[in-house]
């Protein structure tokens, strides 16, 4: 029984509290693909034929979470709010228990891990345990987030996680833009945007409504829970509340999000508030409200989001076989995602799975660029900004609540920002699509800033090189229909592709297709 391990060593019957021996006394073990079998039938009308076997890996009547609940296992991890960055000497935290989003001196707070507890297991166990859970359907594993849930809420019991089995998104290798147009032969896409709700927002509101459903339980005085958005975190927060069936209550700036991210809470039965302001004005709101109401925030601001998009950093890692990265570049807004990232490649370096970290470039939109500026000044002094309409309409945020944590994250990754303007940023788009993908315009600022960097020669032709896509482009098509039309004023619109209008008539069709050949015809 040595080779009792985290991995759904829940699926051993008779189950003993994880770490009744010194853990560095075990084995790591191997961990099976068929984690187990309960029955097997063998279909007697097929006699002739092979056996089919139907195996059942629980009894019929019984659902995953049930399955979950049986194999429930203690565990001795643990985590904890601290005031973020606060050094050795501060005394101050919270339990996760608690509904707190700001530390006594009104500074932001990090979620920290018991990492003594952690390290009791080494690299390559915590490698071999995330790989072995991968692709299953375990409760709540086959979540990329929950795979890895003892770095992310050690504690919570699986019976209260709210889960679409989020993450494990596509790392695309993007062989054509990489070689067309960067000379890169080492490009990938993290495509976040492919998910539930259709961007990396996904990852943290698991984890942030999961423990709401557990607060709720805990008869904590929540009766729903709320954000302000851009559109993204609106669409995550109402479809995971959904889904448990808590009410969620968005703030939105009025005719600043797609119709696509408009519909998404309103489809799922959040109360949404359209409200004539930008997205800092209803940032503004939503902390003032949930100070007064039983309305838990749901914005990165509270830490617990991050610790679900950490684990994005930690699947780039396990999906090229943990060989780290040069280069991941990230588009910046209210600067939660950067420092997560920061944070998922951190912990796998100080919990030895991997020997170093990437380097960071966080990327920003021009029209709402106030890291930028602060990044260009040195590091002199921030300034928030009236930021003002972007194609990126997600990251148009003039006064990021997590500057302190992105700029924490830059500086000891060696970082860099990069910005893009609108012509830069859709004319990336425009490229990168007419290369097989369908990116949204933030994806372009990450582009943009990829090309930048390129062009400078900081990063290097076989650098390999991660563009972290944030949101579907099905998200923001409008854009992408005001660029093919060459409507939008001032741009060029350099890689358009309008539809040709032609005659229901044989030869009409025939000569726009034969102009069309010639010019495609190799020269
Ligand atoms: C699609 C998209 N990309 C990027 C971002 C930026 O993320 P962050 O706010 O964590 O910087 C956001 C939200 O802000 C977003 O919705
Ligand atoms: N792009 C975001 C802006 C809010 O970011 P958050 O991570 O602090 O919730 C959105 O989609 O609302």
């Amino acid at each position: 029984m040595a080779s009792s391990s985290l991995v759904q060593s829940s699926f051993i019957s008779n189950p003993k509290p994880l770490f009744y021996q010194n853990p560095k006394l075990l084995t790591p073990r191997r961990f099976p693909t068929v984690i187990s079998c309960t029955s097997s039938t063998l279909d007697p009308a097929q006699s002739n034929n092979p056996p089919s076997v139907v195996k059942h890996r629980r009894p019929a009547d019984e659902n995953i979470r049930e399955e979950a609940r049986r194999h429930r296992q203690s565990t001795t991890f643990s985590a904890k709010y601290v005031p973020f960055n606060a050094g050795t000497d501060s005394s101050e935290w919270y339990s996760l228990d608690e509904i707190v989003y700001r530390s006594r001196s009104g500074g932001l707070l990090d979620v920290e891990h018991d990492m003594e507890s952690l390290k009791k297991f080494d690299g390559a166990y915590w490698r071999e345990l995330f790989d072995s859970r991968v692709g299953k359907t375990t409760w709540p594993y086959g979540s990329g987030v929950w795979s890895k849930k003892e770095w992310v809420l050690p504690e919570i019991d699986s019976d209260d996680i709210v889960s679409a089995f989020e993450g494990n998104s596509n790392l695309f290798w993007a062989e054509r833009f990489g070689k067309q147009y960067m000379g890169m032969s080492d490009l990938w896409i993290k495509h976040c945007g492919i998910s539930h709700t259709g961007s990396f927002k996904d990852l943290g509101m698991t984890v942030l409504v999961s423990q709401v459903n557990r607060l709720r339980k805990l008869k904590r005085p929540l009766v729903g829970v709320g954000c302000a958005s851009t559109g993204d975190t609106s669409a995550a927060l109402s479809a995971y509340c959904a889904s448990a069936g808590i009410p969620s209550i968005v703030f939105l700036p009025s005719n600043k999000i797609s119709m696509a991210q408009l519909v998404q809470p309103i489809a799922n039965g959040a109360f949404v508030l359209s409200i004539d302001t930008d997205f800092d004005g209803c940032m503004k709101l939503i902390r003032e409200v949930t100070a007064e109401l039983p309305i838990y925030l749901a914005n990165s601001l509270n830490s617990l989001r991050l610790e679900g998009q950490k684990t994005a950093a930690i699947e780039i890692l396990q999906q090229f076989d943990w060989e780290v990265p040069d280069w991941v570049i990230v588009p910046g807004g209210n600067l939660g995602n950067i420092y997560a990232f920061y944070k998922g490649f951190k912990m796998c370096q100080e919990l030895g799975l991997v020997d170093r970290i990437p380097r960071l470039v966080c990327a920003q939109a021009a029209n709402a660029n106030p890291l930028y500026l602060y990044y260009k000044s040195g590091w002199k002094e921030f300034n928030a900004v009236k930021a003002n309409s972007t194609f990126a309409s997600a990251i148009q945020i003039g006064d990021p609540v997590s500057i302190d944590r992105a700029v924490y994250a830059l500086k000891n990754c060696d970082g860099i920002v990069e910005e893009a303007t609108e012509e830069e940023l859709m004319d990336a788009m425009a490229q990168a699509d007419s290369t097989g993908m369908f990116i949204c315009p933030h994806t372009g600022v990450a582009l943009t800033a990829l090309i930048k960097l390129r062009n400078r020669g900081i990063i290097s032709p076989t650098d390999r090189t991660v563009v972290v896509s944030t949101a579907h482009g099905l998200k923001f098509t409008q854009s992408k229909i005001d660029y093919h039309s060459n409507k939008i004023p001032d741009m060029a619109c350099r890689f358009s592709n309008p539809p040709v209008q032609v005659k229901a008539d044989f030869g009409a069709v025939m000569d726009v297709l034969k102009k069309y050949l010639a010019d495609k015809a190799p020269k």
